[in-house]
């Protein structure tokens, strides 16, 4: 033992003699490119190779040091017992990220690799308009020479992808708008605004037919996991839906649960706000990968007629502004604009993503905007029916399927529904009214089911009056001849 001890200590003598003589003999230079050829016989040997990936490069944010650290985050494998905890900005959740010499194994189809975390003291600062941190972080990534192409090639993109989808799924939704005129960020000036999302509604939540509920939820997957497919047969990742029917029937709420379910931000698209068709490109631009841009009351936004009669272009415009005052204006977002925004070239600028049109009155909708590829789904989001009362039921008063209510009160509601034409917003009112009382509230539905049947009724009865008294009319003027009334109206 002794032995080894005194060997040791002669070896580390000549190391230290060694250096110190490197150091006093041979200037910095020469001694760095000693440093650089010893280092390079010994990776020439070595079966490994080594990549560093530093935080900050040059002045700019190294992107792919964001991603490992955060794809990193989530391997349960982190051997180390020093962790520091990060939460990323309009996020909820905590990540941890690797300490100084903290290593991950990690295995990439089949082929280990090794990542360090290295935290040093930054040597000198340079000078730039950006003042750099004081630490200089470094990921290095330790592979087998042999598995190099199958890192480069794959591996690195695969913690990109990745690290985007946690992100987003960490990170709350955003919904954007264009209404505010826009906000200046480094890069320019943004025409969005955007705010934290935190709609609440979900497919869950939602009270609607559940045969109508899982096709949607089932399209949306589709798309959400059709890369390939869009690939294969050539056509741009996006998808459109229309939404239609009565103020109150949970369109919104749709956008909402959408967005919820597929972790996308919203681009609440605010059509009056734009004065012409190269704005709305520019609007368009400016949107991210991943989300749904949204114009809600379509038929409101936009004049959907004439669409290819270039000399009244100007008449597509907004509604209520004279159209001799639109051309002065500049004010012309017309249907074949919009129609390029949602179909044509520039809509391909991004991928993934969802466009939603909103109206109350489709029947205002120019077909051109209904065909299929535009708007690939057409849903009609209806009067409240059985089944979506039964789902508010249970979102308000924590009915389940049976059992909370007597099967004659079930029966009787089925029965009122059908002849009301409620909408869910309007039972919702009734239902939040009454959380505490159940009983009250089943109770005050039934009587508003039976008011609004009842009206119903009645009003049917009036149209049938006035249809006799019309049809009487025609009979009295069958020669077709106007004739003057009373009041000298024909
Ligand atoms: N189908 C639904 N399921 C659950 N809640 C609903 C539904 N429809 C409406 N509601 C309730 O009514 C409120 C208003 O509905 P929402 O704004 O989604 O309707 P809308 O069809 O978009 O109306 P509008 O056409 O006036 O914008 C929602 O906040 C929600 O509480």
């Amino acid at each position: 033992m002794k032995e080894i001890w005194t060997t040791l200590a002669s070896i580390m003598g000549v190391w230290a003699f060694f250096q110190s003589l490197m150091h006093n003999i041979f200037p910095a230079e020469i001694r760095l490119i000693f440093q650089k050829t010893f280092n390079q016989f010994i990776n020439y040997f070595s079966v490994y190779c080594y990549y560093e990936i530093t935080e900050i490069d040059g002045v700019n944010t190294n992107e792919l040091y964001d991603a490992v650290q955060l794809y990193l985050s989530t391997s349960a494998s982190i051997a180390g017992n020093r962790l520091s905890l990060t939460r990323l900005l309009n996020s909820s959740a905590l990540t941890f990220s690797l300490s100084n010499h903290d290593r991950v194994v990690d295995n990439y189809k089949n082929v280990p690799v090794v990542w360090e975390h290295f935290v040093m003291q930054r040597q000198s600062q340079t000078i730039s308009w950006r003042p750099l941190p004081e630490d200089k972080r470094v990921f290095t990534l330790r592979v087998k020479k042999k598995d190099k192409s199958i890192i480069l090639d794959s591996y690195l993109d695969f913690i990109m992808e990745k690290a985007n989808e946690l992100k987003r799924k960490n990170q709350d939704r955003l919904i954007y708008t264009n209404s505010g005129g826009g906000v200046m960020d480094p890069r320019g000036m943004i025409p969005w605004e955007s705010v934290p999302f935190k709609h609440p509604s979900t497919f869950d939540t939602l009270a609607m037919d559940p045969g109508k509920k899982a096709e949607i939820l089932d399209d949306l997957l589709g798309f959400a996991k059709g890369e390939s497919f869009y690939q294969r047969t050539g056509r741009a990742w996006k998808r459109g839906y229309l939404l239609y029917g009565p103020p109150g029937t949970g369109k919104s709420s749709m956008i909402a649960a959408m967005a919820n379910f597929l972790g996308y931000d919203i681009y609440d698209l605010e059509l009056t706000g734009v004065n012409n068709n190269s704005e709305l490109r520019k609007l368009f631009m400016k949107t991210s990968s991943k989300s749904i841009i949204v114009i809600e009351d379509i038929d409101c936004s936009i004049n959907l007629t004439n669409r290819n009669d270039k000399k009244n272009d100007h008449v597509n415009a907004i509604p209520g502004i004279p159209n001799e005052g639109i051309e002065d204006m500049g004010n012309k977002i017309t249907l074949s604009g919009l129609l390029n925004f949602s179909d044509g070239l520039w809509s391909c600028c991004g991928s993934e993503r969802i466009f939603v049109f909103t109206t109350n009155h489709v029947e205002k909708i120019d077909p051109a905007l209904l065909r299929s590829g535009r708007m690939d789904m057409h849903i009609h989001m209806s009067y409240c029916s059985f089944s979506a009362l039964k789902i508010l039921l249970k979102n308000y008063l924590g009915f389940d399927d049976e059992g909370s209510l007597k099967s004659e009160t079930l029966k009787e509601l089925e029965e009122l529904i059908g002849k009301a034409n409620i909408t869910p917003a309007d039972v919702s009112e009734i239902l939040i009214k009454n959380t505490r009382d159940d009983e009250k509230a089943v109770k005050e539905l039934i009587r508003e089911l039976k008011i609004r049947g009842e009206m119903i009724k009645c009003s049917k009865k009036d149209d049938v009056n006035v249809e006799y008294v019309e049809k009487d009319n025609e009979e009295k003027y069958v020669d077709g001849d106007a004739h003057e009334d009373d009041l000298g109206n024909k």
